[in-house]
């Protein structure tokens, strides 16, 4: 008899798996398994601790109640999940050696620390007799499979989305079957059976993300079929962040409880019935897979380096007032009202809509004169979708350093954003609300309204909301002069 094990990490659902698909394929009896891995845990665990010694963290959450939902659907089938706190390395080949398994089998991960994770305990199951076979599932094309005409890797995002598309078929987007066999999914052993370990008993507090992001598979696809119906209108309202424009499913797919096959087959079956929102949703969808492609060829850019190495040259703000300068940015204080809304989003629920993002990782790099890098830890730490992928690309080409980034001499306006993307001010009143009070002409940049319309407003700068921390213009004079190292080195640059 064949048995097998699969080990969920960032795909936690149990339709369209690719792993699941295999071993219920080739196999008589399967277990399913989540580490709680304490090598990822632990770190979060280090600051922000409650009286009870508890972390918060929405993600450890929603991830402990997208697994609550796998473990009733395999209990339905007669089996159950095998879920334990541990050190995974540990864990797996334990757990594989007990049921007795053949082969374990994993979905690709395409992180640095993940993969060596991975080579650890393949040696481990080896020594055991025990197989791991890994599998492309969180990307439609992987690695080395989309090249240039000279097989080389691309590092511009349209060449490869145009290439993307061209070798995009039918059988790269099917979803994988997984139903299993009556019996198939095998109960677990009394050595293995556990309760779901609870949050608190790993360190974490409840947070209530389910009250605004419904975890899970479930959550998911409500969260879809919601979206399917404006799709069509995406390109008009994604870039107004207080409109419900995009799909907010970053979070499911960046832990697999969302197939990112179904989405495509959805986004790419509209565009060719003509639909333009959904052409442009697709695109998004390819920037993530561009990211995961980049990161796969350009290991190094998870320890830091910029993607153009002429770029770690910049000196970058330091000392006890670029530290002053970065908390004002991590606190939302900076005085300016769309990157402080912008700041508070995110402080307070765990996303932040894209053009934000790009608003306030420019804002921090181009304004403050920080380094990407502080930026894109703090981001890790609070975003729900954090992915080390996009989140490196999204902050490299704020900064200008990435591959296709936007150049160094465009520097957003933080002012005439907020003109453009929030003309009403209506994001920024939900997240601040003293300034609900200014005009919708004043509450861009209320340091520039006079003294009577402040004080009807019922505010005091200074006391009720911060003066601007810099001035937009010096600061970007600052900039150039900054970046001016990078010109140097790439003389054909065009001038400011
Ligand atoms: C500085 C910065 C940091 C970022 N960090 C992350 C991150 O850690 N995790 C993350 O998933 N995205 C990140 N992004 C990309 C983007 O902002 C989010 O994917 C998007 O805001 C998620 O919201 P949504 O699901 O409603 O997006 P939609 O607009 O509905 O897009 C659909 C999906 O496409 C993908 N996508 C969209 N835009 C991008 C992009 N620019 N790059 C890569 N994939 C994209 C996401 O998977 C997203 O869920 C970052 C962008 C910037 C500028």
């Amino acid at each position: 008899m064949k048995k097998a094990l699969v080990w969920l990490r960032r795909d936690l659902r149990l339709y369209d798996n690719a792993a699941l698909h295999h071993a219920l394929a080739n196999n008589d009896q399967v277990w399913v398994a989540f580490i709680f891995d304490t090598d990822i845990l632990e770190p979060l665990r280090t600051e922000g601790l409650d009286e009870n010694g508890l972390s918060h963290d929405r993600r450890v959450d929603f991830i402990w109640q997208g697994l609550q939902q796998i473990d009733k659907e395999l209990r339905k089938q007669g089996g159950g999940l095998i879920a334990q706190f541990g050190k995974s390395t540990t864990c797996i080949p334990k757990i594989a050696e007990i049921l007795g398994v053949n082969t374990v089998y994993v979905n690709h991960d395409y992180e640095p620390l993940a993969i060596a994770r991975d080579g650890t305990i393949a040696r481990s199951l080896e020594k055991l007799g025990i197989e791991l076979e890994s599998f492309k599932d969180q990307v439609i094309f992987e690695k080395k499979e989309i090249l240039t005409n000279s097989n080389a890797v691309f590092s511009i995002f349209t060449p490869y989305k145009n290439n993307w598309l061209k070798t995009l078929q039918e059988k790269h987007i099917a979803a994988y079957e997984c139903t299993p066999n009556k019996d198939q999914l095998a109960e677990i052993p009394k050595a293995l059976q556990a309760p779901l370990p609870s949050l608190e008993s790993m360190g974490f507090t409840p947070t209530g993300i389910e009250t605004y992001l419904p975890p899970g598979s479930e959550g998911g696809q409500h969260f879809l079929e919601e979206f399917l119906h404006r799709i069509d209108q995406y390109q008009i309202g994604r870039d107004f962040p207080a409109i419900k424009g995009v799909s907010y499913l970053s979070t499911h797919l960046r832990f697999g409880m969302l197939s990112i096959r179904g989405l495509v087959r959805e986004a790419h079956r509209r565009m060719l019935a003509g639909s333009m929102g959904a052409t442009i949703w697709l695109s998004e969808l390819i920037w993530r897979d561009f990211y995961f492609m980049i990161l796969a060829n350009h290991p190094r850019l998870a320890e830091g380096a910029a993607f153009k190495p002429d770029y770690d040259n910049i000196k970058w703000e330091s000392g006890a007032h670029a530290q002053k300068l970065f908390k004002a940015w991590c606190d939302g204080k900076t005085g300016y009202p769309l990157v402080d809304a912008a700041m508070h989003q995110l402080n307070q629920s765990g996303y932040m809509h894209n053009r934000l993002r790009m608003v306030v990782a420019s804002f921090l790099t181009k304004d403050l004169g920080i380094d990407w890098r502080w930026g894109e830890a703090y981001f890790a730490k609070h975003l729900n979708d954090f992915e080390l992928s996009s989140n490196n690309g999204g902050w490299q080409w704020a900064s200008s350093s990435g591959c296709d980034a936007q150049p160094y001499f465009r520097i957003f306006n933080p002012i005439t954003q907020s003109q453009k993307f929030d003309p009403e001010g209506k994001f920024i009143r939900r997240y601040l609300p003293q300034l609900d009070q200014l005009s919708k002409k004043s509450i861009h940049a209320p340091w520039e309204s006079g003294h009577i319309e402040l004080e009807a407003a019922g505010i005091l700068l200074g006391r009720d909301y911060p003066l601007p921390i810099v001035n937009h213009d010096e600061a970007r004079k600052k900039t150039l002069v900054r970046y001016s190292i990078v010109k140097k080195a790439n003389p054909e640059s065009p001038a400011d």
